[in-house]
């Protein structure tokens, strides 16, 4: 198996049945992501990014096309693909502790015993920075605090690719800024492959290997691919003013602004 294509998308379509008839959401999506990179999924609303990610994910079936992840096809959601979401959906009855345990035993408890996988649970709250709050329930911490805790949980799965969609989205900016940075720090040291979604274009320069454009729907599909040659690790202050950044910046600016206009619907 190549690591240059650890997940395959291979010609995907994808058309939803619709009360008014067929729906035609994603065209022709060929994209290969190698093991350890860093993808960004980028685009206006509704042009069908997080369709793309639930077809990685494998919580929808392409209508078309294969999509294959680390040599076997995608057939349905798996752990080896975990998912951190915008709304971080942590059970409000259970600690922060007790939220990524129920990950970690889902995953590893036919195997492990409780003494290593409450080991992996606190590995994991700790790589985010959460030591301290595992005991706390989700009502008792900040947004940013239990989006950290999302991620503790897909990361205690040693997922073999961590998919995310829009997950520092509902968050202020400085805490993104903040877990943005913890993110780089995490992915650097588990040298995890993400694609993540995100309609930030700071976020996926800042962030990204490869920042995947997506053309406006109807009919969606991969307009233009950026390589973000940027050296890691990445400082955002020093990245302010570098001129390479600037550029990368403005080039998915005017594939936004200028050749994929807001509202402008492709000719299906
Ligand atoms: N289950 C579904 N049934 C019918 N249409 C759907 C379904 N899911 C998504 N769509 C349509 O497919 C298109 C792409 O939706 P998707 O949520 O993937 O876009 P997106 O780029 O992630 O949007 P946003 O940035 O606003 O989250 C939209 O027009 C949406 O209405």
């Amino acid at each position: 198996m190549s690591t240059k294509k650890f997940i395959e998308v291979l010609g995907a379509e994808m058309v939803f049945d619709t009360r008014k008839g067929s729906f035609h959401a994603l065209r022709n999506i060929d994209l290969n992501v190698a093991q350890g990179e860093f993808v960004t999924l980028i685009g206006h609303s509704g042009c069908g990014k997080s369709t793309l990610l639930n077809l990685i994910a494998g919580l929808t079936t392409a209508t078309g096309g294969a999509l294959i992840c680390a040599g076997r096809e995608i057939a349905g959601p798996s752990p080896e693909r975990a998912v951190v979401f915008q709304n971080h959906s942590l059970l409000p009855w259970l600690s922060c502790f007790e939220n990524v345990y129920l990950a970690v035993e889902r995953v590893f408890g036919a195997r492990e015993g409780k003494a290593r996988m409450r080991e992996r649970t606190a590995n994991a709250l700790a790589m985010v920075g959460l030591t301290a709050a595992a005991s706390k329930r989700p009502n008792e911490i900040s947004g940013g605090m239990k989006q950290r805790v999302g991620i503790a949980r897909a990361l205690s799965m040693e997922p073999k690719v961590l998919l995310m969609d829009e997950p520092f989205g509902a968050l202020d900016a400085l805490t993104r800024a903040h877990l943005q940075d913890e993110l780089l720090r995490i992915v650097a040291q588990t040298g995890s492959t993400v694609v993540m979604v995100t309609h930030d274009v700071d976020e996926a320069v800042l962030l990204s290997d490869r920042i995947v454009m997506m053309t406006n729907g109807p009919a969606a599909t991969i307009g233009e691919i950026v390589d973000v040659r940027l050296p890691r690790p990445r400082d955002r202050v020093q990245l302010a003013n570098d001129s390479l950044y600037m550029e990368y910046r403005t080039s998915v600016l005017e594939f936004l602004y200028h050749r994929q206009a807001p509202g402008v619907r492709q000719a299906a």
